[in-house]
């Protein structure tokens, strides 16, 4: 790839990125109580379809789509969930989210303070429910740029389902795809669980 290309392709997802943060930041309260709840239905019946019984998820920021009530129901129902730690060099770590009380961490977002878990631990998870900035519809992945997710994934000895948990609007007909670039097998929305063709 050219010089020429590659600037461009980090023009388009400078550009994405600044579309979906806009459109994310514009939301209402009431329709980000919507979202959160139809999301939360999404969820639970991949995990129910899946029979999963240990996932990963998020902690979500403010902007992104709300996964507290999913994590709550994951909580009740003894679905094991394991939520990123953020760590130096954009590596991830993960603790379970075992309804102790989350603090802070680096970059704000909400961490349990147990025992970590070292990345390679998510091979043995029956599904990865990850956060993403967009998707495309053969699976590729756009995150927020620092790399943590797909340098992890990189390292799994196996990889399990990959779910991106995006809004309907992030699901784009085409993204620039890289070859460190990891492909989810789906994405979550609150409309739908999608299935991108393999
Ligand atoms: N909730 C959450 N936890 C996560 C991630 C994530 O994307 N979301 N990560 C994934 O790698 C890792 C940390 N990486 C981060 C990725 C993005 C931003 C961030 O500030 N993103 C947006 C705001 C989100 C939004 O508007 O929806 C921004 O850049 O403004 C912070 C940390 C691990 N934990
Ligand atoms: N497997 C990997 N090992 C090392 N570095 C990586 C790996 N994957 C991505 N990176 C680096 O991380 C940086 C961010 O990559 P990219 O723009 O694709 O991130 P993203 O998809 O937004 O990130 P994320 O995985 O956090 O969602 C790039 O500099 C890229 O070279």
């Amino acid at each position: 790839m050219g010089i020429g290309d590659a600037e461009g392709l980090a023009q388009h997802k400078w550009h994405v990125r600044e579309e979906v943060r806009r459109r994310r930041a514009a939301m209402g309260s009431d329709e980000r109580l919507r979202a959160r709840d139809a999301l939360t239905d999404r969820l639970i019946s991949l995990v129910r379809d899946r029979g999963a019984s240990s996932v990963s998820c998020y902690a979500s920021l403010p902007d992104e789509p709300d996964t507290s009530a999913f994590l709550e129901w994951a909580l009740d129902n003894g679905v094991e969930v394991l939520l990123p730690v953020s760590l130096t060099g954009s590596r991830l770590a993960w603790t379970h989210s075992d309804g102790s009380q989350l603090v802070p961490g680096r970059h704000g977002i909400l961490e349990p303070s147990g025992e970590q878990l070292p990345a390679s631990a998510a091979a043995a998870l029956d599904l990865m429910l990850i956060p993403a900035c967009a998707v495309d519809l053969r699976g590729t992945r756009l995150g927020w740029g620092l790399g943590y997710f797909d340098r992890c994934l990189s390292e799994l000895a196996r990889r399990p389902p990959l779910f991106a948990v995006v809004h309907e609007a992030d699901v784009l007909p085409a993204l620039p795809a890289e070859p460190h670039d990891i492909p989810v097998d789906g994405a979550v929305t609150p409309d739908a669980v999608r299935l991108f063709p393999r």
